[in-house]
């Protein structure tokens, strides 16, 4: 068994999920909410498409004043304005007839009759096409996550359908016949931490995840199944919780060699969390082998899982943000340590409780940050920060 360095992990996990990247599909503009672009945002028409008036008032032609011959409204194909002195009522959002000079806004113009005066100010108050882009201009590049924003991008410039990278299906089981799924925690019994939480993180990953299995029998044929059933149920992830050392219950291992996986990592060089493992199975299909410590498994989610979502959905492998601390972090030795930090006025701050067991630390941090082997971190050091895939509002 080889221990992974935790940055190669982190950088095996992207490429195996890139190797079997989700394929492309077409899919109606409200149902692309945060899948991925499969390919570039191509704009299919100028933006603006013609000519549109910004202002409400009189599109005008040659020296005042202007006799006023129509009106042009929003969704109406303006015709030319013909001859100077001339001018059409136009509205906000509507074509600008060729031949318009200046438009004059309303609350600026005086009416006369049929007769139009007033001073229209020095700049257009209409937008030329291709004013925002130019028909063919890409506005965003594959493996942008799709957001209200672009999927109102996409509609401005003329998409039905995205091309997009579907969700990646992921399952949770949970392995340990000491855990319970109600109530409080007794005399050798523990509540199941990991069932009710590793959905959630999976779901702002990108992943679409059912309800967790478990906890699942402890013996070799009980995981068996549970690991076949999950990928019959077609899922592309497996996410499985404890089990992963080498105890006389732990049987992810050899449920592995049975299932004819072959481990992408198997442990890392990380402190805390570092039993994890990640395995291919046949079909471009993989299992994340989560330390059933709880902190520990979170920490296996953000390394290895985070990277192979990224992969599988076409996304940029994630980048780590910098952080300074107001305080100093120890090293782990040889091993790479996560920390969990608080973030308090710009400046990163250890927080306490953080043992593999517990969960009171991580439940109030921004983010693990990433001390290097063989290194202690002092404060006011930058060093990078590995976020909890937190929406914005949850962050404390
Ligand atoms: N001889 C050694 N023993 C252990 C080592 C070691 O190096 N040598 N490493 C420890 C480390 S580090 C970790 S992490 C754990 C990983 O163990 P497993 O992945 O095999 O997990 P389990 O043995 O099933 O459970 C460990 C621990 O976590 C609790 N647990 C499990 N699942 C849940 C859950 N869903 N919710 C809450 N708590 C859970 C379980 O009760 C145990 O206390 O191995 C160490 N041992
Ligand atoms: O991974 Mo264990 O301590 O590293 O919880």
């Amino acid at each position: 068994m080889t221990s992974t360095p935790w940055d190669e992990a982190r950088a095996a996990a992207y490429r195996a999920g890139t190797g079997a990247v989700r394929p492309a599909a077409s899919v109606p503009l409200p149902d692309a909410d945060g899948l991925t672009l499969a390919s570039p945002l191509v704009t299919l028409t100028d933006l603006p498409a013609f000519p549109t008036s910004s202002v409400d008032g009189w599109a005008v032609r040659g020296p005042a004043p202007w006799r006023i011959v129509g009106r042009v409204l929003a969704g109406d194909t303006a015709p030319p304005l013909g001859a100077d002195g001339t001018c059409v009522e136009i509205a906000t959002g509507a074509m600008v007839p060729a031949g318009t000079e200046h438009i004059l806004r309303v609350e600026e113009s005086q009416v006369d009759g049929d007769l139009v005066a007033g001073q229209p100010r020095p700049n257009p108050e209409w937008r030329t096409p291709g004013e925002e882009a130019s028909r063919g201009e890409e506005l965003l590049p594959a493996g942008t996550p799709v957001t209200p924003g672009v999927i109102g991008l996409a509609a401005s410039c003329g998409y039905d359908e995205v091309s997009v990278r579907p969700a990646p299906r992921a399952a949770v089981l949970v392995f340990g016949d000491e855990l319970l799924t109600s109530g409080p925690p007794g005399v050798g019994r523990v509540r199941d931490a990991l069932g009710p939480q590793i959905p959630g993180w999976l779901r702002r990953l990108g992943a679409e995840v059912g309800a967790p299995v478990g906890p699942v029998k402890d013996t070799l044929d009980a995981h068996v199944d549970a690991i076949r059933g999950a990928f019959d149920g077609g899922a592309d992830l497996v996410c499985t919780t404890g089990g992963t050392m080498h105890g006389p219950v732990d049987h992810l291992h050899p449920a592995l060699a049975e299932l004819g996986a072959s481990y992408v990592v198997n442990t890392v060089e990380v402190r805390p969390g570092f039993p994890m493992l990640l395995a291919a199975l046949p079909g471009g299909r993989f299992l994340a082998g989560l330390p059933g410590n709880p902190q520990s498994a979170v920490v296996a989610l953000i390394s290895l899982v985070a990277p192979l979502l990224a992969g599988l959905q076409g996304r940029p492998a994630p980048e780590l943000p910098s952080v300074t601390l107001g305080a100093p972090i120890p090293g782990r030795g040889s091993y790479t340590h996560l920390a969990l930090v608080r973030i308090d006025g710009g400046l990163a701050y250890p927080v306490p409780h953080v043992g593999s067991a517990m969960l009171r630390g991580l439940a109030r941090s921004a983010g693990f940050a990433v001390v290097a082997p063989g290194t202690n971190a002092a404060e006011g050091a930058a060093v990078p920060l590995v976020p909890l895939p937190l929406l914005d509002g949850e962050r404390q």
